[in-house]
């Protein structure tokens, strides 16, 4: 049987190229394989997923002007391609440098790990969900205004480096001392990443959409405005009402209540809900 066996490969394998594996190989295509995937992940979390579908957009049409023979087309587009790539390269520059950044920072392996279960699905903790919602009720019934925003999967780095940087455990009494008027970082937002509170008055971009309610002020903007550009869920304590709002995915739910609130906060807190939330949220980003 064996020899049949041997017999039977050797002459199916007759004639065919079979290159010399080395441990050395099978390093470099696991090298190339974690590369591949660090990429793919990276495209993924930003904007640069954008970037790729709009790229993928270009190529489709430029397929089919060179099926179609449409020279003037493709002569355009033989001309701009250098244009358009430097034109990415600028627009796309915050994320490009945080990529890089990260590569620095990041350990490779974290990502790939399939044991590393908690981390994967826990975004921030039940106690720091709780802390967020009792600071801002708490803040609201003494008319202190606040801004809150809750990062998802786009990172907020170039949003923290507009801020003064901390590096704190998420706490009510925290969040209530930090947005106390007159103390240096109460104006502007804080970020939140996980459990720790990343950044203080960082400034955020404000929205222009002209349907929002004109009895808001830039607060409220601000909160709507980084919804429109990230994943972000961004919460908002009136100063001047108490109420409490949040936006996210480029709509503003205004004076909802403490349980409304903490469906929301739930709704980002594991992260196997992100499929279903990502849907919401890009209809948003079309939108606005
Ligand atoms: N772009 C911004 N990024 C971060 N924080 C901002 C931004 N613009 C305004 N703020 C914060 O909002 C405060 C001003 O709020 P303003 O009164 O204009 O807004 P509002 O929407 O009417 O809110 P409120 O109901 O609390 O008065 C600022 O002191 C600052 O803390």
């Amino acid at each position: 049987m064996i020899e049949w066996i041997q017999n039977f490969i050797r002459n199916y394998s007759n004639g065919m190229y079979f290159p010399h594996i080395q441990i050395k190989d099978i390093i470099e295509i696991l090298i190339v394989t974690i590369i591949v995937y660090e990429i793919m992940l990276w495209i993924k979390n930003t904007k640069a997923w954008m970037l790729l579908r709009g790229m993928l957009m270009l190529g489709g049409f430029i397929l089919l002007a060179w099926l179609f023979q449409m020279n003037t087309i493709l002569y355009l587009a033989k001309e701009s391609i250098n244009v358009l790539a430097i034109a990415a390269i600028v627009v796309f520059q915050p994320e490009l440098r945080r990529a890089l950044e990260k590569l620095g920072e990041k350990n490779l392996f974290s990502n790939i790990n399939p044991f590393d279960k908690n981390k994967e699905n826990q975004r921030f903790s039940d106690e720091t969900l709780d802390s967020i919602v009792r600071a801002c009720y708490a803040m609201g019934s003494v008319c202190t205004g606040a801004l809150i925003v809750v990062e998802q999967v786009i990172q907020l780095t170039e949003y923290e480096m507009t801020g003064i940087e901390l590096d704190c455990k998420v706490s009510s009494q925290v969040l209530i001392n930090i947005f106390e008027h007159n103390t240096p970082l109460h104006d502007g937002a804080v970020i939140i990443r996980g459990d720790r509170i990343t950044s203080a008055t960082c400034y955020l971009p404000l929205s222009d959409n002209m349907t929002i309610s004109k009895d808001l002020g830039t607060r409220h903007r601000a909160a709507l405005g980084m919804s429109e550009v990230c994943d972000a869920l961004v919460i908002v304590v009136s100063e001047e009402t108490g109420l409490v709002s949040v936006a996210s995915g480029g709509r503003l739910l205004r004076a909802i209540n403490a349980e409304e609130l903490r469906s929301q906060l739930s709704q980002i807190q594991y992260r196997k809900t992100e499929t279903k939330n990502k849907f919401s949220i890009r209809k948003g980003w079309h939108r606005s």
